[in-house]
């Protein structure tokens, strides 16, 4: 994979960085980027772009409330950014990724913060499934053919950000990012765009094993979010019930296995995992407080991918599936009774 001319001015300079989807994570980032002085544009539709255009975006976050005025608008408005982030749920990316195409050109690079396993999971990775598609998230290979492979940076975002209204968004935990090329070669335009991220207050590791941390954050997803519908439970209930954890870590055995079959590296262990998913309390995953808004799921990315990698390798992930069928089930049945059907 060759990469294209990158301009080296950027290292000191003010980048134009582009943010696609204005939720939690867009704001986040379009805020933090933009206070640093760099040039913001962000894709946005509908209310989320009238209140953006008119109020410019706040975010709250462990420094205070911030408010900044950024170009918002149609892709065509918004010139090609030396940066494109990619800030959807996995079931509207390919839509956002149609919208936000004339954004990308020559030297744009791309940066989806998706949580789940990405369309580009076999690219640059040089395996026996080298250049296959994901079929669970791009069914018809359209995020391929519109991603341009060489201006692409795989993500793993470890930021917890809540959409308040439209243009508004609070983040309260440390703001980190995991960035890696998608062939794990290390590179300049990796480096940098690390250190200008880091500079802006999001703090960013260069990874030249990117699918390492993606599988971790993967797992962690895997075993909580979809039981979490099912069962209505918090973090502390499904890593610490006596009869829920059983299945968190039965879940997290079946995950594990896979991800081992696709030689990943796991820094954590299952008991590690079960102790710290127990620790953080209370909480609902980001899956629960999606289906108790009525909002589609993401059950494509974080379970329908990853089993479909584990039969790659000859594995079945039989708890996982049937906790992902039920999940879809309820979600499924649940979208249909708000739509009247
Ligand atoms: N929030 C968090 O703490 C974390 C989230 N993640 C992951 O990051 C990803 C993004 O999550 P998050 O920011 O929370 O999601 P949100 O639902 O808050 O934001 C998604 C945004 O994308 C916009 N959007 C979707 N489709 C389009 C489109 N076709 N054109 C224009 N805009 C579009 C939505 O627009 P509209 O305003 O019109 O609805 C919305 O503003 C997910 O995969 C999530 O799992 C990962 C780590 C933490
Ligand atoms: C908190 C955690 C790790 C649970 O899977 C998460 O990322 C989510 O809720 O989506």
């Amino acid at each position: 994979m060759t990469e294209p001319d990158w301009r080296t001015q950027r290292d000191a300079g003010r980048w134009h960085v582009g943010i696609a989807g204005a939720g939690a994570i867009g704001t986040t980032l379009a805020v933090r980027i933009a206070r640093a002085g760099h040039r913001v544009g962000v894709l946005a539709r509908g209310a989320t772009l009238d209140v953006i255009r008119q109020d410019g975006l706040h975010l709250t976050d462990r420094e205070g409330e911030h408010h900044v005025r950024v170009e918002a608008g149609a892709a065509g408005e918004l010139g090609q950014p030396d940066l494109l982030f990619l800030c959807a749920k996995a079931q509207d990316l390919l839509a956002l990724v149609r919208s936000a195409r004339p954004m990308i050109g020559p030297d744009t690079l791309v940066v989806p913060v998706v949580n789940g396993i990405p369309w580009w999971y076999f690219e640059g990775e040089g395996g026996r499934h080298q250049g296959r598609a994901v079929r669970a998230v791009d069914p018809d290979g359209a995020l391929k053919d519109l991603v341009p492979l060489d201006r692409l940076i795989g993500a793993i975002a470890y930021i917890t950000a809540e959409r308040m209204a439209p243009g508004v968004a609070r983040s309260f935990n440390p703001l980190k990012l995991i960035l890696g090329e998608i062939d794990h070669r290390p590179s300049d335009r990796l480096a940098r765009t690390a250190a200008m991220l880091t500079a802006c207050g999001i703090h960013t590791q260069a990874s030249g094993r990117v699918r390492d941390p993606l599988w971790t954050k993967v797992i962690a997803n895997l075993s909580s979010n979809p039981l979490s519908v099912v069962s209505g439970a918090t973090l502390q209930d499904i890593y610490g019930d006596p009869s829920l954890s059983q299945i968190a870590r039965q879940m997290l055995s079946e995950a594990l296995l896979t991800a081992a079959a696709y030689g990943a590296r796991i820094e954590l262990d299952p008991a590690s995992l079960l102790a710290m998913g127990a620790g953080m309390g209370p909480v609902k995953t980001s899956m629960l407080q999606d289906f108790e808004k009525g909002l589609p799921l993401e059950l494509s990315a974080i379970c329908e991918a990853v089993i479909e990698l584990a039969e790659l390798q000859g594995l079945s992930m039989p708890l996982t599936r049937n906790i992902a069928i039920l999940a879809r089930f309820k979600s499924d049945s649940a979208l249909r009774a708000a739509a009247g059907l």
